[in-house]
Order: structure tokens, then C-alpha cells, then sequence
């Protein structure tokens, strides 16, 4: 790693500090996720963009060729003609990190690969969430999960110095958890939570679910998404518990019990999932919806305290109009890095509920890898 001076005013980052300077890699580059991922490292302060990987369809070919770019933006001039690699851990060796926007049939080998060989991933795919020793992390929530890494490295065999997996969220399991946790952190415990999604088809890759069944439709089933919004959330909101004999374990919001429960929904949006909630808390009496929102809109996560780079100046906006916040007008708001909340109001059932709308494809993904990278350089955890 090398520092730079950065030029950049703003956004948490000081002109004049001393910048890390990091070679960084995307593997599934060419992908939904993987073409966000480009986006946002082409113009990194720190991260510098070294090389891609995708499936050896496209290995060999020049991104240009290889990708069926989809974004609003042009293909970063930096990256056009960049040469696409196989996913292999020898193509990446001179990048300290390689985030994962892979498919996930093929993320589990690649990735354990790419962390045999030292290498610090940062992935979006399902197949280590639910790993033990692996973190899963949503950047304004839980950074404090970091440290499980080096009980994850001295695990594997042969014992790690430098590699590690971290996981972020399922999608939508991020839009919730973020609120939530300001929740908790304002109020205490939870106790329930009921979920209803609507969700982006662009979550669900390209060319994803077809046209003759998404258009004048709503799906009412995705695969598997109810299951992981009900466990991840679990993880995410719990602590890291450590036995006497000093070995960590997530504890899954076990000292309070919170039992959640979602039902998931296909609708005919681009980008940007909505999810319509209601809470109850531990607490008696639980807090008014005004207090709600004041609580929600002050959320300071430690990631823009510590200065991470992506971190939004806003980590939750709260919308007083009674029909926000909407997928089309929202979505794009500090370019998808936030959360928006609208409708907080009394529930008649519960104790509150309100609306959520999150980017799937910025925070719900690849700004979420992202934030994660820059809190684990910020707190040492990436070997410099
Ligand atoms: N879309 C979303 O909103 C979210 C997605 N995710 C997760 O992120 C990951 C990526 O999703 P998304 O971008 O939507 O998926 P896409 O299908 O759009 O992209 C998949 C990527 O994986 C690559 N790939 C496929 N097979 C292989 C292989 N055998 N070896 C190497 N590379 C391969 C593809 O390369 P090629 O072009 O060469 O085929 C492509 O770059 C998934 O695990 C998904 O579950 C998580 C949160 C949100
Ligand atoms: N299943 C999500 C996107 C996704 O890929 O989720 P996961 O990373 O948990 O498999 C959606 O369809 O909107």
C-alpha cells in the first residue's frame, strides 16, 4: 500500500491527510452488482482499480467488449479497455483486496480460493453468511463484527495472516437492519418485526425474471429471501459473545429475543426495494412515532464518524410526505449510499410502522462491500 495527498474536499474527507493508495480487484465484474462496483472504485480516493475478473466467457476479452453495460453512466474511461481475467487468486496478486459481486454458484470455491491465497474478499454472495467465523456486516450496523477475523484466520488450515471473507447482507435484509439498529440504539431491544417487501427486478440479475412475467404483475415468492431476511437480521442486529476460554461466537440477538418475520414480493421496479415494517419494542410504553423519527434522523453510524470515504452525509432520511418515499424519486438520493424512511405512524397491531426504501444495487450491495473495506483499512484489519 502507498498514500496519496487527496484533493478531495467533503464527504468526511480531509484535504491534506494523507490518503491510502490500495490496488483493489472485482471479481464478476461484468455483473449487475459487479458494473456498480465499477462505478464507484473508478473514482475511489483510496481503492485503485487493478483488475477484473468474471467467467471465463469473458476472460480474455477487453471489459468493453465483455460487459452489456447497463448503468445510466458511460463505462469509465479508466476501465474500457481494461482486460478481463479468470477468477483466479494468481491474476489478483498484486491487489491487497477483491470485492465479489459473483454468482453464487460460483462465488463459494473462487472466494476460498482468493483468501487461501492471502487476499482480503469482500463479498455479496449468500455462501458465507451463514459461516461461523465469517462476518456479516452492514457498514452502519455492526463493524464490531470485524473481530471475528482472527479467530476466522487461525481456524483455517493452514492459519491465515493477511486473508479473510466478509460477507454484506442480502439486499433487503440491509434496507431493514439499517433502521432497526437505530431503533435499538435509541430505544432498546426489539421484540417484533413484520416485514413485507417489494422488490427491484434488478435484484435479481441480468436479464433476471422475464418481461411476460414481471410486467402488469406483482411475484409473490423469491426464492429463499424470506429465510434470509428472517436470519440474517438475527446476526446482524446480535452481538459477538466470548466464552472463558476466549473463543467468539455471534449470538444472534439471543440475550433479547426478536423474532422476525418477512414475506417477499417481486414488483415491476428497476432499482430500489420497498419494504413496509412494523415494530414492537421490549420497552413499555414504546416510543411515540415523532420520537421515531427524531431518532432515525439523528443516526450517526461509526462509519462517517470515522471517516470512510462512501459513507452518505445522511445515513437516513426521513420523509414527512405522506406518499414517500417512492422507488423512482428516491433511489438515487447521495447516489444510493443511504436509507429512506417514510409513513412513521402509530400501529394499531404492533407499536409503530413505516416504509423503507433502499437501493438494492448501491447500499444493498456494492457500496455496502465497500464501506466495509474502508472501515476494516480504518481499523487495521486490512494488512497494510
Ligand atoms: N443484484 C442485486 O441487487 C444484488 C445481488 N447480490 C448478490 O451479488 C452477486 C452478483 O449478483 P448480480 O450482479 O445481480 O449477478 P449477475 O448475474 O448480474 O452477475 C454475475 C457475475 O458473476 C460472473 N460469473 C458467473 N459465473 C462465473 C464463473 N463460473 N466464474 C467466474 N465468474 C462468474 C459473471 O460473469 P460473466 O459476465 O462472464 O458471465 C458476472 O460477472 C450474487 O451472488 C447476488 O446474489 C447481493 C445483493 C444485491
Ligand atoms: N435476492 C435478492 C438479491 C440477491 O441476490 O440476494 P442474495 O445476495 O441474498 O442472494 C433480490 O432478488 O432482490
Amino acid at each position: 500500500m502507498s498514500t496519496a495527498t487527496a484533493a478531495i474536499e467533503g464527504d468526511g474527507i480531509e484535504s491534506g491527510r494523507s490518503q491510502p493508495q490500495i490496488n483493489v480487484g472485482v471479481l464478476g465484474a461484468t455483473g449487475t452488482v459487479g458494473q456498480r462496483f465499477i462505478t464507484l472504485l473508478s473514482n475511489h480516493p483510496w481503492f485503485v482499480l487493478h483488475r477484473l475478473g468474471a467467467s471465463p466467457r469473458s476472460a480474455g476479452k477487453k471489459y468493453r467488449e465483455a460487459v452489456n453495460w447497463k448503468q445510466a453512466n458511460a463505462i469509465p474511461s479508466s476501465v474500457r479497455e481494461m482486460m478481463v481475467y479468470e477468477c483466479k487468486p494468481e491474476h489478483f496478486s498484486e491487489c491487497a483486496i477483491v470485492f465479489s459481486g459473483l454468482d453464487a454458484d460460483a462465488a463459494g470455491d473462487i472466494e476460498t480460493a482468493f483468501r487461501a491465497a492471502d487476499l482480503c474478499v469482500f463479498s455479496n454472495a449468500k455462501n458465507y453468511r451463514r459461516d461461523p467465523n465469517v462476518p456479516l456486516i452492514v457498514p452502519f450496523v455492526n463493524p464490531s463484527h470485524l473481530s471475528i477475523i482472527p479467530q476466522q484466520q487461525s481456524l483455517l488450515s493452514p492459519p491465515l495472516s493477511k486473508g479473510f471473507i466478509v460477507t454484506n447482507a442480502n439486499c433487503s435484509t440491509t434496507g431493514i437492519v439499517i433502521p432497526l439498529a437505530a431503533l435499538e440504539r435509541a430505544f432498546g431491544p426489539l421484540e417484533l418485526v413484520l416485514v413485507t417487501t417489494m422488490q427491484a427486478i434488478s435484484g435479481a440479475g441480468y436479464p433476471g425474471i422475464s418481461s411476460l412475467d414481471i410486467l402488469d404483475n406483482v411475484v409473490p415468492h423469491i426464492s429463499g429471501e424470506e429465510e434470509k431476511i428472517e436470519w440474517e437480521t438475527l446476526k446482524i442486529l446480535g452481538g459477538v459473545s466470548e466464552s472463558d476460554t476466549g473463543v467468539k461466537s455471534f449470538d444472534m440477538h439471543a440475550r433479547h429475543p426478536l423474532r422476525v418475520s418477512a414475506s417477499c414480493n417481486r414488483v415491476p421496479v428497476i432499482d430500489g426495494h420497498t419494504e413496509c415494517l412494523s415494530v414492537r419494542f421490549a420497552r413499555r410504553p414504546p416510543p411515540s412515532p415523532q420520537q421515531v423519527r427524531e431518532a432515525l434522523a439523528a443516526f450517526t453510524p461509526d462509519a462517517k464518524a470515522l471517516g470512510c470515504p462512501s459513507a452518505p452525509r445522511h445515513t437516513i432520511t426521513v420523509h414527512e410526505e405522506p406518499d414517500r418515499p417512492q422507488p423512482r424519486l428516491d433511489r438515487s438520493y447521495q447516489d444510493g449510499a443511504g436509507v429512506n424512511v417514510g409513513r412513521v405512524r402509530q400501529c394499531p397491531v404492533l407499536d409503530i410502522k413505516f416504509v423503507v426504501l433502499s437501493n438494492n444495487v448501491s447500499i444493498g450491495a456494492a457500496t455496502s462491500s465497500i464501506i466495509n473495506a474502508e472501515l476494516a483499512v480504518l481499523k487495521g484489519v486490512v494488512p497494510t
